[in-house]
């Protein structure tokens, strides 16, 4: 069968107490051992992984990314990114809010993925290893450094090279949340 380099997860994030109090409903459901969901009355929908709304962050993270960061310390390239709506769960899932104050346990994406990164490092004292971080914004079609707020989002560009490559955008939030890694 064909590898597909792609893979792409959903995630039901639980009610919020504000929905709860508001008596908003669920509208989706899993399809048991199927990675599927009903979304409404029958439309089902097919993903490469589907986490249900007990789901944790240390779950998405070893399914998800660890197998990405064992292939990156092999010299492989990765992107993750978080898409959806507003307040879907993007943040909270990729881990990009501010993590010295979120515990451990629930703690996403990012830190998890950096922790693991810098202790192969540690472990692995024979290789040299570079670590670029970048962490850019992209709303409305402008990009916005988030590690520098004083640059001028004019200044920054996505650029491509000849075979359609963009450039190494490391940690990329827009409607979508997420973290890119190369290798040096
Ligand atoms: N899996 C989850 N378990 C518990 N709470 C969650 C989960 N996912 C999201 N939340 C909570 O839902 C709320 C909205 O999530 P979040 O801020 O991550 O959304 P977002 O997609 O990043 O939104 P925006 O695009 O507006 O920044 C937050 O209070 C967050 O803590």
């Amino acid at each position: 069968m064909e590898e597909i380099p792609v893979k792409v997860a959903v995630r039901i994030r639980p009610l919020l107490s504000k929905e709860i109090l508001h008596n908003h409903q669920v509208c989706v459901r899993l399809v048991p051992n199927a990675k599927q969901v009903i979304i409404g009355k029958d439309h089902v929908f097919t993903f490469d992984f589907v986490f249900g709304k007990n789901s944790t962050q240390e779950e998405v993270y070893a399914v998800c990314i660890k197998p990405l960061l064992v292939s990156l310390t092999e010299g492989y390239n990765a992107t993750v990114f978080a898409y959806g709506q507003t307040g879907s769960g993007k943040t909270y899932t990729i881990g990009g809010d501010h993590i010295a104050s979120v515990a451990v346990d629930e703690r996403g994406i990012i830190p998890r993925a950096i922790q693991e990164l810098f202790q192969h490092i540690s472990e692995h004292c024979n290789i040299n290893f570079r670590v670029k971080v970048s962490y850019i914004e992209v709303y409305k079609e402008e990009l916005r450094d988030l590690l520098d707020l004083e640059t001028s989002v004019k200044e920054l560009h996505i650029r491509e090279d000849e075979k359609g490559n963009t450039g190494r955008i490391s940690a990329v939030k827009f409607g979508i949340l997420g973290l890119s890694f190369y290798c040096c």
